[in-house]
């Protein structure tokens, strides 16, 4: 997942392969709660691993379920031993349920037809999302709930019901604000029918229909039939009893699809044989949200599906504009209206007043960031309407405010694929762990652009001038690749030296060909491997420094070593450190810092790392070593070490490491598009 402020996305030319989506939210919660509620126990496969499951699983151990693995593990199926309709006598607390309406609304009424003496929380944006209908209906039956801040929403806390009231008179609930209200009484009343059928009357119009259905259909997997009477009246018969299927698999999101259905639509060219296939979710999917299928066909998307997975490639081009009521899959379109930018004329977007009080405004929130893109944008109650960019010169380079909203992050990056060629920002892009953490590593694991465009940060310089620190500060805070070639040079000198070559002319050739063939790994926690062996201890002696120094001087090596690091150029964007990055390697590098201090300083700061480690050293030992290496490298015939022509030179002697690491990220942001007029 990208932890970072930002995430500069550098515009893309084309997608092509396959992806596997996570499992959907929606399905996830509702199986987690129900196996809660069950007697026996279920055995989840393919649960969705992100925030909102998270909380609705600390909250469901907090009510005493026995869940193993506590958390989801990849690949790994997760045991729940439900309640069997009774909360056990000590259950009381705290429920912190983050911006989850799915876990919120449905463990409220849950709770509320339980009892207990439980506080439901949430983030600040929890407390302006609507609850008032839900907690009416429940009130009707005798459920104890109070506001603890705003009448009407949440944070609520709940008391024991009295159901001595209650008559065979319907439970009335509105349908037109949000269908989670109809799904969490769905799922909580069948604990209250094992002697008398409930019903359920909708007031006004039902929206969402599809996410009744995805409830319903999971509701029979977990023994409870109710009668659905036209969308406005579901009798929950009388004898329901809760009782775990076993085993149970979530469907892949396909919301989350709808990302990857417009990218292949918008990029995935099938005149160069081009398609995205979509592992996870196929047409016949419970969810509504797949008919995201037939707005993205209308649109020109060209798409083919099997039991489990769908395959899409561009159709018509540029898209076609499209008029089109929304209310069947609210989530999912707001894709379109990233996709309305690429499409022959305005779009408009209706009967999605839901987007009002989602994760946030989405209606708003659509709308300006649509606009800052060069997008013309009208907004209403329930609609919006989106003209493209005029023209090519019309598109700007924009920083995308994502407002703690997944679906805004996620269907923002497709305007990477602009006409004009411009970068995208992304604003706190992590709010997709929402549903889908891994999105932008799975959306770049499937995009191309030029390798021009993708952003190379170089930072050059002398040994303990700080560059390893700085460029792994930088790569953090930007999301970038690292490249540390210094250690391929340590890695090449440690083989060779194992090898008992002589680090000199005579074995060049050898060490070339060896340095070519050398089974180099680095993992996420930058760990480097030869083969099988964890050698990142090995290559940090001051020895392996020095060998590396000396192979490094051989030129047959250097070309060796070339391919090796332009391979490390992935998107979204590269920190190399290193001598000769941005003379050699990466000559048209947006960005080459030469870094470096004086030998004396560079001296102390290397005794104090080794020392650090346990390390014995000696500082005229290490100064007079340091200054050894800086005159190889420096006076070498090939890639000798000294400051690119236009590079920028920083003496880091008096400063602090986040001094240079904000220096290089200022000179950094200075180059960006973003925000200037
Ligand atoms: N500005 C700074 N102020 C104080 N200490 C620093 C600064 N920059 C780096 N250091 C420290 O100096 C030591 C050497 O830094 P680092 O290993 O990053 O240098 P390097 O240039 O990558 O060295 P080499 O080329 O030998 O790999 C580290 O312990 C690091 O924490
Ligand atoms: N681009 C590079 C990087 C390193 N070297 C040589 O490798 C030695 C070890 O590098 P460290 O950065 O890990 O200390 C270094 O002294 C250089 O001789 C190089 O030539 N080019």
């Amino acid at each position: 997942m990208f932890n970072t402020e930002f995430l500069d996305i550098p515009a893309l030319d084309s997608a092509n392969g396959t992806v596997s989506l996570p499992g959907s939210k929606s399905i996830s919660n509702r199986v987690l709660l129900l196996a809660a509620l069950s007697q026996g126990t279920t055995t989840i496969h393919d649960l969705l691993d992100s925030d909102d499951t998270r909380v609705m699983l600390a909250g469901l151990q907090q009510l005493g379920c026995r869940i193993t693995p506590s958390n989801v593990a990849p690949g790994q199926p997760l045991q729940i031993t439900g309640i069997d309709g009774f909360l056990p006598n000590n259950a009381r607390g705290q429920l912190f349920l983050g911006n989850a309406g799915t876990a919120m609304r449905p463990l409220t009424a849950a709770l509320a037809v339980l009892g207990g003496d439980f506080e439901m929380t949430g983030v600040p944006r929890m407390y302006e999302r609507p609850i008032g209908d839900l907690v009416d209906a429940l009130r009707q039956l005798g459920c104890a709930i109070d506001y603890l801040k705003d009448e009407g929403f949440p944070p609520l806390k709940i008391g024991q019901p009295d159901f001595s009231q209650l008559g065979d008179a319907p439970i009335q609930v509105r349908g037109d604000v949000s269908s989670q209200f109809l799904t969490s009484l769905l799922m909580a009343l069948p604990l209250l029918a094992t002697d008398r059928d409930i019903t359920i009357e909708v007031v006004g119009e039902l929206i969402s229909k599809p996410y009744i259905h995805i409830t319903l259909e999971l509701l029979a997997r977990f023994g409870i039939a109710v009668k659905n009477d036209n969308w406005q009246r579901f009798v929950i018969p009388a004898g329901s009893r809760y009782q775990s299927p076993g085993s149970i698999h979530v469907e892949a999101d396909a919301s989350s699809a709808s990302y990857f259905i417009a990218l292949g639509a918008i990029t995935a060219d099938a005149t160069e044989q081009n398609s995205i296939k979509i592992l996870g979710v196929g047409k016949d999917s419970i969810q509504g949200d797949i008919r995201f299928i037939e707005a993205a066909q209308a649109m020109g998307a060209q798409v083919e599906s099997g039991p489990n997975w769908l395959q899409v490639s561009r159709g018509v081009w540029p898209l076609k504009a499209i008029d089109l009521d929304c209310n069947h899959i609210p989530d999912a379109a707001m894709t379109l209206g990233v996709m309305a930018l690429y499409a022959n004329g305005t779009t408009t977007l209706r009967n999605i007043a839901s987007w009002r009080v989602k994760e946030t405004d989405r209606i708003a929130a659509m709308a300006i960031e649509l606009r800052k893109l060069g997008a013309t944008v009208e907004e209403g109650a329930d609609y919006i309407r989106i003209t493209p960019p005029a023209s090519k010169q019309a598109w700007k380079a924009a920083s995308i405010h994502t407002y703690d909203d997944h679906r805004v992050a996620m269907c923002f990056s497709l305007a990477a694929f602009n006409p004009a060629k411009l970068p995208v920002r992304i604003e706190d892009p992590k709010c997709v762990a929402k549903t889908f953490p891994d999105y932008f590593e799975a959306l770049f694991s499937l995009c191309e652009t030029e390798r021009e465009r993708i952003p190379v940060i170089c930072i050059d310089g002398p040994t303990a001038s700080g560059k390893g620190t700085i460029a792994a500060e930088v790569a953090k805070a930007l999301g970038y690749q690292l490249l540390d070639s210094g250690a391929l040079y340590r890695i090449t000198g440690l083989a060779a030296s194992r090898a008992g070559l002589a680090l000199d002319e005579s074995s060049e050739e050898t060490i070339a060909e060896m340095a070519l063939e050398m089974p180099v790994r680095f993992d996420a926690q930058q760990r480097v491997w030869l083969g099988d062996e964890d050698i990142s201890l090995a290559i940090r002696s001051e020895e392996a420094g020095m060998n590396a120094s000396r192979v490094s001087a051989l030129p047959a090596v250097r070309s060796a070593l070339v391919d090796l690091q332009l391979a490390f150029q992935h998107l979204p964007g590269l920190v190399a450190d290193g001598r000769d990055m941005g003379t050699v390697i990466f000559p048209h590098a947006p960005l080459k810092v030469y870094l470096w201090a004086s030998a004396q300083c560079r001296a102390e700061r290397r005794y104090k790392q080794l020392i650090s480690k346990g390390i014995s050293a000696n500082i005229s030992t290490l100064l007079a070593d340091l200054e050894a290496r800086d005159a190889r490298d420096m006076n070498r015939a090939t890639a000798p070490l000294k400051p690119a022509e236009d590079s920028l030179q920083l003496d880091s002697s008096q400063m602090t490491i986040e001094e240079v690491v904000a220096q290089v990220l200022s000179w950094w942001q200075e180059r960006q598009l973003f925000g200037r007029a």
